[in-house]
């Protein structure tokens, strides 16, 4: 567990922060610009000496009252928007530059740590070039495994994918993926990018006017209605299923997401993984009967949850259960007050678009 409870004064902006974070998985600190995530950071980080409070990282204590551990002394990964690597060093020189002030005293460890970071990021080709040399994605994918050599027991991240453009982003989120697979320690990542929150995140915290505003699983958050930032057209939620079953003819997958099936284009995932689906509440429609003759392949019973209001008077937002899975619709009031939508009220729902993080 990652205990935090953080408070700074500035002039015009305050944070005021007591969480408790998972130890295991990423933790998504999502938040308008200016709400505090970068400063949350850099307390844990220890790089914000005004911020009074305590943190403790899985029962060790980097601060209280009492002690203060240094930034150096903390065994922490830190990967910036913008990897800044030594120009006169190539990749390896970096990456082992980096790794000198890793607090790992058994250096065979420390070793596996950097052949195992520049295995997970897919940089082995890149060793001995220079950073001049490398694209911006390259130049991140090189950042993190320095994050990763100096066998971090926390890894921050703060909006990695920010400076790349979408073709870019696109190539190494397959890697983070990897990261999120493959490591065992906690990950806090920094973003305001919704898609990417939905795709890496486990645990999602949202920060608003230096405060945390909500804090949860991911699933559950999203499904909050009374989330004080309006995702506009990216409200909806994610679910974790299985794939189930592939339709070579129609090139389908079936997502399993305990009783509840969902086809989505084919990805070329194998059966049995595991996969996340992401359906927006704009792409959810209800009605009070199953329809016949439509284009829509997902058609699913559902129980109204609760109705709340949207950024738009003429919209609001409806939570519903699909078994006990979350979904939200985004409809019009004029629509919802037609179907006289009301919580505990069993309707179908149809799911316009479905797609597979
Ligand atoms: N050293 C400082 N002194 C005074 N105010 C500061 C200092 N550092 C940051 N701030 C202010 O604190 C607020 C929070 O900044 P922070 O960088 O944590 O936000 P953020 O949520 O990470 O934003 P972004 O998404 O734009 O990076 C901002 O209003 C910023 O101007």
């Amino acid at each position: 567990m990652i205990y935090a409870s953080f408070r700074i004064e500035w002039p015009g902006f305050s944070l005021d922060v007591d969480e408790q974070l998972p130890a295991r998985g990423v933790t998504a600190l999502f938040g308008h610009s200016g709400s505090g995530k970068t400063t949350l950071l850099r307390c844990i980080a220890g790089l914000e000496h005004a911020a009074t409070g305590r943190l403790s990282v899985n029962g060790d204590v980097w601060q209280d009252s009492d002690s203060w551990v240094p930034t150096h002394r903390r065994p922490i990964g830190y990967v910036f928007q913008e990897a800044s690597l030594f120009a006169h060093l190539t990749v390896l020189g970096n990456l082992r530059y980096g790794q000198k002030r890793s607090r790992s005293a058994d250096r065979r460890a420390a070793q596996f740590s950097l052949e195992h970071a520049v295995e997970l990021l897919g940089i082995g080709h890149l060793l001995q070039r220079r950073p001049a040399a490398l694209s911006g994605g390259e130049r991140q994918r090189v950042g993190m495994a320095r994050a990763l050599a100096v066998t971090p027991k926390l890894l921050l991240m703060d909006e990695p994918l920010a400076a790349l453009d979408l073709a870019r982003k696109q190539e190494i989120l397959p890697y983070l993926e990897r990261l999120h697979d493959d490591l065992d320690i906690p990950v806090l990542y920094v973003s305001h990018a919704p898609d990417e929150v939905a795709r890496l995140a486990d645990h999602l915290v949202v920060m608003d006017g230096g405060r945390v505003q909500a804090s949860g699983a991911l699933n559950d958050t999203l499904a909050r209605l009374d989330l004080p930032i309006r995702l506009g057209e990216d409200a909806g939620v994610v679910l974790d299923g299985h794939v189930a079953e592939r339709d070579e003819r129609w090139h389908l997958l079936r997502v399993a997401c305990c009783n509840t099936s969902l086809w989505v284009r084919d990805t070329g995932a194998k059966l049995g993984d595991h996969a996340r689906i992401r359906i927006l509440a704009r792409d959810v429609s209800i009605a009070h009967e199953p329809k016949e003759g439509t284009s829509i392949l997902n058609t699913l019973p559902a129980q109204v949850v609760s109705l709340g209001d949207d950024a738009h008077p003429a919209l609001c937002l409806v939570r519903l259960a699909v078994d006990d899975k979350p979904v939200i619709s985004r409809v019009t009031r004029r629509s919802a007050d037609q179907l006289g939508l009301a919580p505990r009220q069993q309707v179908w729902i149809q799911i316009k678009a479905v797609a597979l993080l």
